[in-house]
Formats: C-alpha cells, sequence, structure tokens
C-alpha cells in the first residue's frame, strides 16, 4: 500500500500550533458538529497526545494521535499507547495514508520499548490488517426500571452519598486504581482522565445531563457515574457510564439505586463485561436485558516476548508457537513458551511447531477474552498437536473476562 501513496505526501508529528487543523479533519471525518466548549475540551485532550499527521503539500490529509496509556493486564500492568483520532480526508481516502501511519506508528512503538497498543474501532474491518485483534467485548444491558428491581441477593445497605464532579477523582481514583487487579484491559486513569473524559459535563451525546457521582461506603465500596436524560412524552433513561463494586451486594445497592430514580423507566449501561454480576443476581432476566454485544479494545502485541512475559499465567506450559506477523517481522518465527510458577519464558526455536497462528489471533487471546481452542475451530489457529490450543488455554485463562470501560 506505501506505493499506493504519491510522493508528495509527507509524514512528520503535528506541532501544538495546528491541533486545529487535526480537530477539523477529524470532525469531518466523524460527521461531527461540535460546541466551542467541547472543541476546546479536545484541542486540551489532544496536546496531551503524540501526534503523526500525513500533508499534502501544506495540506493535513491523514492524521493519528496517541494516548500514553499504562493498560491492567493478568498480573500486572505494562506500557500501552492507546491509538485515537485516527482519520484521513474523505479527499484521500483508499491510497495507503492509514497504512502509512500506522506502519509509522508501530515502528515508533516498537522502538520506544511499548510492549503493547490499542485503540477502539470505528469499524471491525479495519485493524485486523495491522495485527489487532478484539481483545476485550461488551455488552449493553437494559433494564426495565417501570417496576423496582428484583434480586436474588440482599443489596448493601450502608447509605449511599452524591459526590461533587470536583471531589471525584481524588476519592474514586485509589479504588478505581485497586479494581484494575481484577480485570485486565484497563488503562489507569490520570486526574486529568477523570476530569475531561468521565465527568465531563457535556458529554459525548449533548442531550444527556452532566454526569453524577454516587458513592457506597466510607472507604470507597462502589461507585457509579452516570447521567439521565427526561423522556419526550414520558419517564426518561438513566445511562451508566462507570460502575465498580467491591462485593455483589454493593453492586446490588448501585443498580436499585439507579433503578428507583424517580420520572425515569429505563437504565442503559451501554459496556458492561458479558459476565457482569447483575445478569446473575436479577430475580428476573426478563427485567435486565443484553441488547448489544460488540468487539471493544482492539489489542496489537508490539513485542510478543515482552507482552507474554509481562503477564502472569495461569497453568504450566511447554509449547511451540509459530507466529505470522507481516508488519512486525521480530514477532515472526517459531518461539517456544515455557510456563512455570506463573511466568514464562519465550525463546526462538527450531522445533517444531505445537500451535501456528497470526499475531492478530495471539492478540485476541492475550487478556484471556478469546479462546485458542475456538480461533481453531473457526479455522485461524492450526494445531499441529492435539490438546496444544487446550494446553495454551489453560495458561492464558483469567478468573474474570477482560473488560475496558473508557473508550478513547
Ligand atoms: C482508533 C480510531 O480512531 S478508529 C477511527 C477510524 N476513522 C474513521 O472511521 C474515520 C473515517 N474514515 C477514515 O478516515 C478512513 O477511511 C480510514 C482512516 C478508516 C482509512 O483510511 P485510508 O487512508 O482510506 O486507508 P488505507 O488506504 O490505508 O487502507 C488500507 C487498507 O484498509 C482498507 N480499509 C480502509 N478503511 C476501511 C474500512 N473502513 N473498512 C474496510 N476496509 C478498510 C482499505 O481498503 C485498504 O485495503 P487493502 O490494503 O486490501 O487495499
Amino acid at each position: 500500500m506505501d506505493n499506493d501513496v504519491s510522493s508528495d505526501l509527507t509524514l512528520r508529528d503535528i506541532p501544538e500550533a495546528e491541533l486545529d487543523r487535526m480537530l477539523d479533519l477529524a470532525y469531518m471525518a466523524f460527521h461531527a458538529n461540535l460546541s466551542e466548549s467541547r472543541r476546546a475540551l479536545h484541542r486540551d485532550m489532544l496536546s496531551r497526545t503524540e501526534r503523526i499527521g500525513v500533508y499534502d503539500g501544506g495540506a493535513l490529509v491523514g492524521v493519528l494521535a496517541t494516548y500514553p496509556f499504562t493498560f491492567s493486564v493478568p498480573g500486572g500492568r505494562l506500557p500501552c499507547p492507546g491509538l485515537t483520532y485516527v482519520c484521513v480526508a474523505p479527499t484521500h481516502r483508499r491510497r495507503g495514508v492509514l497504512t502509512r501511519l500506522m506502519d509509522e506508528e508501530l515502528r515508533r512503538c516498537a522502538a520506544g520499548g511499548r510492549p503493547l497498543a490499542a485503540l477502539w474501532a470505528s469499524e471491525s474491518a479495519i485493524y485486523g490488517r495491522y495485527g489487532f485483534g478484539a481483545a476485550t467485548e461488551g455488552v449493553t444491558l437494559e433494564i426495565d426500571s417501570r417496576q423496582p428491581l428484583r434480586l436474588r441477593i440482599e443489596p448493601d445497605e450502608r447509605p449511599l452519598r452524591l459526590v461533587d464532579r470536583e471531589e471525584a477523582p481524588a476519592l474514586l481514583g485509589p479504588f478505581h486504581d485497586s479494581m484494575l487487579a481484577e480485570r485486565a484491559g484497563s488503562p489507569e486513569r490520570t486526574p486529568e482522565w477523570w476530569r475531561d473524559k468521565v465527568l465531563a459535563v457535556e458529554g459525548e451525546d449533548a442531550s444527556m445531563s452532566p454526569p453524577r457521582v454516587v458513592v457506597l461506603g466510607d472507604p470507597v465500596a462502589g461507585y457509579v457515574v452516570y447521567r439521565t436524560r427526561a423522556g419526550e412524552d414520558g419517564p426518561g433513561l438513566v445511562q451508566v457510564d462507570d460502575l465498580r463494586a467491591g462485593t455483589p451486594a454493593v453492586a446490588a445497592a448501585l443498580w436499585r439505586y439507579l433503578s428507583g430514580i424517580d420520572l425515569t423507566a429505563r437504565v442503559r449501561a451501554v459496556n458492561r463485561p458479558a459476565d457482569d454480576p447483575l445478569l446473575l443476581f436479577a430475580a428476573d432476566r426478563d427485567q435486565v436485558r443484553v441488547t448489544e454485544q460488540f468487539p471493544a479494545l482492539w489489542m496489537r502485541l508490539i513485542d510478543v516476548r515482552a507482552a507474554l512475559e509481562g503477564r502472569s499465567w495461569a497453568a504450566p506450559a511447554d509449547l511451540v508457537l509459530d507466529v505470522r506477523d507481516d508488519r512486525l517481522p521480530a514477532n515472526a518465527g517459531r518461539h517456544r513458551l515455557t510456563v512455570s510458577d506463573g511466568k514464562c519464558g519465550y525463546r526462538g526455536t527450531d522445533d517444531p511447531a505445537d500451535l501456528t497462528l497470526e499475531v492478530r489471533d495471539l492478540a485476541a487471546a492475550y487478556l484471556g477474552g478469546t479462546r485458542v481452542s475456538d480461533l481453531v475451530r473457526a479455522g485461524l489457529v492450526t494445531e499441529h498437536t492435539p490438546g496444544a490450543a487446550a494446553a495454551l488455554d489453560a495458561a492464558l485463562a483469567t478468573e474474570r473476562l477482560p473488560h475496558v470501560a473508557d473508550d478513547f
């Protein structure tokens, strides 16, 4: 694809002075028409990113930015840039501009010693070719709250309290951080991320209220960030942006609170883990429905060895993986994965492979969200040694499904 880019296109860093041009391009590509205050917020957030652009003469025609995230992986955390604002001018689409940006970004990640990269895709067809696999899934849950939420467990009866937006990051940050160990797949949140993203007064959907923050327990045992919208002719909607609870009883108390808010008849949590305990402790599954299921975080193993050695492992294994990686050939070829005492080693070998797989499929399985044996059954991974996929699954297994609540 690189050859398709005409020679007068150049790639370089986007300076801060050009943030408005970058936003103009992004709003055009995403068909957005945003308020001045929202634009100012985006400008501020973009100023904290690394940015690369493709220019046609003086015109900016393609952009890509990265947030400097650290992500939870099983048993630890690893540097993992979050790719965002990926867009190409409609006049320059399908000429290899994205490929050029992406190859440069992957090269920078590798040179900078970043073992992983992650993104949310606007369309699922785009990023597999660059070695990204869908590593976490989200589900949308809807509660019919015209009736009180019926539960099979006793909710925590401690009082709930509303917290100011300004106080929330300092109060919730340490609790949120401590919960990251429970599930892989989430970025650590800085105070700026809380302020500008999670708790932005004007959210992505301008029809929703500012965020409300409700906390249970002191010290914090659980919290919810939600927004509401009045109904046109009837009861309105409660939209849950973020809910975390230390125990099932605390989760039950928060869901019951949300379901009881006056003048609303529906609670919608757009992005929850597929193994959300609410689906089990709801007494009436007709009252709580899964209305959508979607790939959430797309992950790229930039340095397969560092990524594998940087997570913890659930069962011993001794397997030769033959990894295919066209874009970062340092990852390609046969490697022996040996796991003992929860740690793995990964070294090049000439021994025959037990499994042959593309790096995008290894990324899908990396956080424990996709089973390698399912990928074998789907014809995507080749199992040369019977039982090898099951052995790798046992080693990769995590107690809970990975999940990311933060989109970016
Ligand atoms: C992390 C994020 O920010 S996600 C947001 C992504 N951005 C958007 O959706 C905004 C609107 N879309 C765009 O700006 C552009 O169409 C982009 C960025 C998706 C693609 O940019 P382009 O420069 O056109 O991509 P490029 O020409 O490098 O395409 C490379 C390959 O991907 C394919 N491809 C690109 N976009 C898509 C797509 N949306 N769906 C399916 N295939 C696609 C191309 O056909 C091409 O395939 P080939 O190598 O087999 O020929």
